[in-house]
Order: C-alpha cells, then structure tokens, then sequence
C-alpha cells in the first residue's frame, strides 16, 4: 500500500533518519544511495584522473596538528567578520549548480538549511531556482556566483538583480573558461532532465568571448557589493587580483573539476596568504571535511572556507535538515578542534596549531 504514495514523496526524503550520519563521510555514502546515478556521478566527478580532487583531501590529512593542553579554552568563539558582516563560524556554502537534480525543493531547501544553520550560501549562476525565490526563502545572508556569458548585457542585468535582491557579495568564477575533462559526465552523457531548468544559463557550454582582468574590473563597476574572484590558484594571479581592485579572492580549484593535477588548494594557500599579505580577506575551498579541516586553512592563511559536495550530499539525502545537518556538524568539530588546540578565537588560530618537528 506504502508503494503507493512513494511517488508522490521524493524518494530521496522519505524515511531518512539523519540520526546515524555523524560525520560528512557519511553523508557521501548515503547519498550515493539517495541520490539518481545522474545526480550523483555529477556531483562526485573531477577531471580527468581524478588527481587534484583527491589532492586535496590527501594534502588535509598529510598536515598534522600540534596538541596543546591545560589552556582552560572551554567554549571556543567561532565567529570571523567578513566585509562588515559577523558570520557566526568560518564555512560557507560553495556555489554548486543544479541542485533541481539532487532534491525536489532545490536551492530553496539549501537556502533554508543554510538559515537554519545560520551558515551563509553562495548561489550558483546555474541555480534550478529563480533568485528571487530564493531570496524570498533565506533568512541568512546570500552571496551570488557569477559565471559570464557572452551576452554582457544579461550578465549585467543579471547582477544588478543580485545586488537589488540583498545578495551581499559577488564571487566571479574564473578558473571555467571551459570545463575540465570529466569522464563521468561523458560516460553518462550528462544533461538535465527536461524538466529541470537552469534561467541564468543562457547558451551552455564555451563562450566565444574569454574572461579578462578588463571584465573584473568592468563587473566591479556595476555593483556596490564586494567583488570576489573565484579560483585563484597561484600568487601572480592573487597580485593581479589585488591590481584589479577585487574585495576578496577565493583559493580554488573548482573541487578538482577542472584542470587535473593542479596542486591542492591547502598545498598553495599559504603562498597566495602570504602575497596578499591582508590587503583582501582570502577564501579557500576543495576537501574541507572536518573541522580540523578548517583549522588548518585557517592556520595557513584562510579568513573562511567553503564547501561544495558535502552540501549536494547533504541536501540529497534530506533536503533543507540534511543541508542543517552537514553545516552543524562541522562547526561543531571545529569548536571541538579549538578546544583541543588551545585557541579561543579564529583569528588565535594561526601556524603554532600545525605540528612542526622541533629543532633540537
Ligand atoms: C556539483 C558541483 C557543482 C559545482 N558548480 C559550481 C558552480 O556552478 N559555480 C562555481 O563557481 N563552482 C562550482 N563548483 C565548485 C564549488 O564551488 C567548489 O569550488 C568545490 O566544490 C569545493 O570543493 P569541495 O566540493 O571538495 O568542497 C561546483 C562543484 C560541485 C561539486
Ligand atoms: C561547466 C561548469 C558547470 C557547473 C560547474 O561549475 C561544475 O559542474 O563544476
């Protein structure tokens, strides 16, 4: 009888008890299980071999921390303020696109888990959902990621939207001219099912016209919000950032989507901190799991970070509670870690958390 109203139900809500999914491992393997074959060869695909995806995760575990004890931290302050707003912890959500094929409520249940975790999302370009509805729905602070398209005078009008909409910042991507090489978006012959619908793509696939430092600068003219750029992987590009007049820039490497054996973003972060040297905050993303994670992208150099597929995952295996879920569970094993560590504050969490072997 059951059977019956399953249809009705998205298959990937019904009767998810969220109760045995303690860490964001464990929100992968159930929603391998929750989520389409489509959806979720999309999401866990990187580039060609895969290399730089696993990079990063491996490059997290290689760095050790350093245990302090007896320092009397017991209720650790998570908070970072970031162009004049107090984020209530370090982890924003990564803009991720298509969330129409991961859950039947979309963006809107990952707008409404970000607010119930008090977590600030970044809203892919390629969202299933009109911003406006999403705007309507979050209660937190949104930030808007922008792809460019060829047509300038959509993409104009496409962040003055965001910006009349309360979208706080803009995150343009630069690191996608094109997309990577991804075997598993081939092998399924990857495309939305019909009726799934991204507004603001416009033309997909490659743009005639590239992206330059001249369009960064163009794109900064058109909105008040600070303009971050997204997918800054090497010090020359962070001083051409800095040159170009960005409010902030953003260590990435699309999740290892894109260009195959790019070093891992925790393995550059510290050199492209140290060019920055505070001019801009620095963001970084790519196999951020655990709040330890966390601490060491802020050791080396991250004002905050975000992540991308834990959300999907989340989000898939219980909408808006799963997408809640993921966030709290990571600020709460990043106040473990500080505690752990001795600090009482992020801006206290700096190299002497990472294990160095002693000289003598
Ligand atoms: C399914 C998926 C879709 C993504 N879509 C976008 C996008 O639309 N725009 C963008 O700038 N980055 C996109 N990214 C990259 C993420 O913003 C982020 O850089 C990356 O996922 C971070 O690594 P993590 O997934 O290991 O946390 C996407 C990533 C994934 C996994
Ligand atoms: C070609 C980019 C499509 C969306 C995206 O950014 C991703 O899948 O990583």
């Amino acid at each position: 009888m059951q059977q019956e109203f399953l249809p009705q139900m998205s298959s990937a809500t019904a009767f998810i008890d969220l109760s045995g999914l303690v860490n964001l491992f464990d929100f992968e393997t159930k929603a391998a299980q929750a989520m389409s074959n489509l959806a979720y060869e999309y999401v866990v695909s990187g580039a060609a071999d895969e290399l730089t995806l696993r990079w990063n995760r491996q490059a997290l575990d290689n760095l050790k921390l350093n245990q302090t004890v007896l320092t009397d931290v017991t209720k650790p302050d998570t908070r970072v303020t970031l162009f004049g707003h107090e984020l209530l912890y370090p982890i924003l959500i990564a803009p991720t696109a298509y969330h129409g094929i991961m859950h039947p409520e979309a963006e809107l249940a990952t707008a409404r888990g970000a607010s119930a975790a008090s977590a600030t999302y970044v809203v892919s370009s390629f969202t299933t959902t009109p911003l406006e509805k999403i705007a309507d729905t979050a209660t937190q602070p949104l930030w808007f990621q922008l792809y460019v398209r060829d047509d300038r005078e959509f993409t104009k009008d496409l962040v003055q939207k965001a910006q009349a909409l309360g979208f706080q910042a803009l995150c343009v991507t630069v690191d996608t001219p094109v997309g990577g090489v991804r075997n598993r978006e081939q092998r399924i012959n990857f495309g939305l099912p019909a009726d799934v619908v991204a507004p603001y793509m416009l033309a997909p696939g490659p743009q005639k016209n590239p992206l330059t430092w001249k369009d960064i600068e163009w794109l900064q003219s058109l909105v008040d919000i600070p303009v971050l750029v997204k997918g800054i992987m090497n010090p020359n590009d962070a001083e051409l950032a800095i040159q170009a007049g960005v409010s902030g820039v953003i260590v990435s490497n699309h999740g290892g989507r894109n260009l195959d054996t790019v070093p891992a973003t925790i393995e550059v972060l510290p050199y492209i901190a140290e060019r920055i040297n505070g001019r801009v905050p620095v963001l970084m993303d790519g196999g951020i799991r655990r709040g330890t994670d966390v601490v060491k992208a802020i050791a080396l150099g991250a004002k905050a970070v975000l992540i991308g597929k834990p959300i999907c995952y989340g989000l898939a295996c219980a909408g808006a509670p799963g997408v809640a879920r993921v966030l709290t569970i990571l600020r709460e094993e990043l106040e473990l870690a500080m505690i752990l560590l001795g600090k009482a504050s992020v801006p206290a969490i700096d190299r002497s958390v990472l294990w160095e072997k002693p000289d003598n």
